[in-house]
């Protein structure tokens, strides 16, 4: 029935959905133009299989719709955009659930990166991780100035590595030495480092909101033709390199997560989360 609407009578509010069928996302229209994508899984917008795959196909839905032109990126908490991959996806998993997973994951960058859409991230709370990966998959992110919020790749930290090709996205946005560093060290950086870094383009004191729509706004303006040229000449390297090893890297993902230093790293790593 849902799939039936029109993606812009599709607004995934909880209000409007029974918990059964509940999307993990709120879309709406600010403008004509602008589809925002709100994360909406409590309590940290973590990336499960569910909530990968729900994220990717409505950004399939709203590209389907040639009116719209630019897409926002959000959270639903003001504190946290997304606390990255759901770490309990990793935790002792059987390998097929590990597989599909990490096929949800690859699929949401692919689409997310190589999308038609201009795309605007809103970062307004933390931005570990997977989160990290969102944000620099779209074209443009602006983040709220406060101090205490942390963005980058802390995957070593967890007693992991970032896939090759997060690892060369990241390499793409801050450069070779520094995303070096940030990955050994699993840095998170802080609004103002991540600025210096190039790894967000704007920092914003009052309602970062309203400047990302504002941006999606010029985005919009700028001519589909020439972006969506400049966008694959930019990410398409990035985009076919991963595309020719999707299975090489399920298999390097699931090898790495099953092995049983990884899953004592994870657990660790849980329990200390949960004993906060
Ligand atoms: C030959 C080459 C080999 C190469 C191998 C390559 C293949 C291997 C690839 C492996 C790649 C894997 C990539 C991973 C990327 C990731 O995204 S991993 C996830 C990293 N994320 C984090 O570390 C974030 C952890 N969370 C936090 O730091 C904090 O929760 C927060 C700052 C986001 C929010 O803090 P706060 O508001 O104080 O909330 P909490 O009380 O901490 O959390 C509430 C609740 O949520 C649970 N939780 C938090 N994060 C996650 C998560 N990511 N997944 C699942 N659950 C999470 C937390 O445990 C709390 O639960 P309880 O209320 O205690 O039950």
């Amino acid at each position: 029935m849902l799939s039936r609407l029109s993606p812009r009578l599709l607004s995934s509010s909880p209000r409007l959905l029974s918990s059964s069928i509940r999307t993990l996302v709120n879309v709406t229209y600010p403008s004509p133009s602008v589809a925002v994508l709100e994360l909406d899984r409590p309590p940290v917008n973590s990336l499960s299989l569910e909530m990968a795959t729900s994220i990717t196909s409505h950004i399939k839905q709203i590209e389907s719709d040639p009116q719209i032109r630019s897409l926002i990126l959000t959270s639903s908490n003001p504190k946290i955009f997304s606390a990255g991959l759901d770490i309990t996806e990793m935790s002792r998993p059987s390998k097929t659930r590990l597989s599909t997973f990490w096929r949800s994951i690859q699929s949401l960058f692919l689409t997310l990166y190589s999308t038609r859409l201009s795309t605007i991230s809103c970062i307004t709370g933390h931005s570990p991780a997977g989160g990290c990966l969102l944000s620099m998959s779209c074209d443009y992110r602006v983040m709220s100035r406060n101090p205490k919020l942390g963005i980058g790749l802390n995957e070593t930290r967890l007693g992991i590595a970032a896939p090759f090709w997060l690892k060369d996205l990241f390499v793409k946005t801050v450069g070779y030495r520094e995303a070096e560093l940030g990955l050994s060290r699993g840095k998170l950086y802080s609004p103002e480092e991540a600025l210096k870094i190039g790894l967000v383009d704007e920092i914003v004191d009052g309602e970062v909101y309203d400047v990302a729509v504002e941006r999606a706004e010029e985005y919009a303006e700028i001519p589909e033709k020439g972006i969506v040229a400049t966008k694959r000449m930019c990410r398409g390297e990035l985009v076919r390199d991963l595309e020719g090893k999707i299975e090489e890297d399920v298999g390097w993902f699931t090898d790495f997560i099953l092995e049983e230093g990884t899953q004592k790293g994870i657990e660790g790593y849980l329990k200390s989360l949960s004993k906060k």
